[in-house]
């Protein structure tokens, strides 16, 4: 048996994309993914679910600061590292978070769907991201904890009309149950390679389009 090659993997933002001997296939360098919304909304739990496949109900503990996550997502036979960036979403810990808009080269912004206030705060945190981050940011709007519909406080179409006010693209999404959280970092993924290797002479990726096609309705309450 061969014994495996220690690699080392370095990153360099001036170069799109390379080739190396250890890869078998493309690799994007490090793009940077922030999870920002209210205290509570579900940003831990949708990272956990997305990086470790599980739900850890309980206590809610919330998260004090900023910490990260690496994670590398492949789209299209090319490796791209999401480093993603879990956010608290506590009022006091707002200048911190601000400070890794800047470099951040996409954005998720959750509300609640049973929480009418994180949803009513979205255009807040729109204003914020507009402010701090460059202009080119991807962001998408999730609205979390879909599996609550007995509790839900939004109705799809209220996400949907905000997110198509913004031209964001939008999903609801369960960290517990897992509804449509590897879509929303695929989806993610998938633009932010596209924008790296794009050949000008390719169509442009439609990020909407791709979401539409994929997202699952489940989870909802119809009578809404
Ligand atoms: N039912 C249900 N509960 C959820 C979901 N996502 C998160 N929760 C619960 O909501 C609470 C808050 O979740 P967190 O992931 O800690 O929220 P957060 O946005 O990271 O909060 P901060 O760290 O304060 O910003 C926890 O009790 C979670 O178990 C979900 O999709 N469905």
């Amino acid at each position: 048996k061969k014994k495996k090659k220690k690699t080392t993997t370095t990153t360099n933002d001036k170069q799109p994309h390379r080739r190396t001997h250890m890869d078998r296939c493309w690799q994007i360098p490090y793009k940077q993914t922030i999870l920002v919304g209210d205290s509570g909304v579900g940003k831990t739990s949708l990272l956990v679910q997305f990086d470790q496949g599980k739900f850890i109900p309980g206590s809610f503990s919330a998260t004090v600061g900023i910490g990260f996550t690496n994670k590398v997502v492949t789209v299209d036979n090319t490796k791209v590292k999401l480093q993603i960036w879990d956010t608290a979403g506590q009022e006091r810990f707002r200048s911190v978070t601000h400070a890794y808009y800047r470099d951040a080269h996409a954005l998720l912004l959750l509300y609640d769907i049973t929480s009418k206030s994180s949803f009513d705060n979205i255009r807040a945190w729109l204003t914020e991201i507009h402010e701090y981050a460059q202009s080119d940011v991807v962001i998408m709007l999730l609205g979390n904890k879909a599996d609550m519909s007995s509790e839900r406080a939004i109705r799809r179409d209220e996400g949907e009309r905000l997110a198509r006010e913004y031209s964001v693209p939008f999903m609801e999404t369960s960290a517990k149950t897992g509804v449509n959280v590897e879509l929303a970092f695929t989806a993610v993924a998938k633009e932010l390679k596209h924008r790296a290797v794009q050949h000008p002479s390719q169509p442009k990726f439609q990020i909407h389009e791709y979401i539409e096609a994929r997202k699952e309705k489940s989870g909802c309450c119809s009578y809404f």
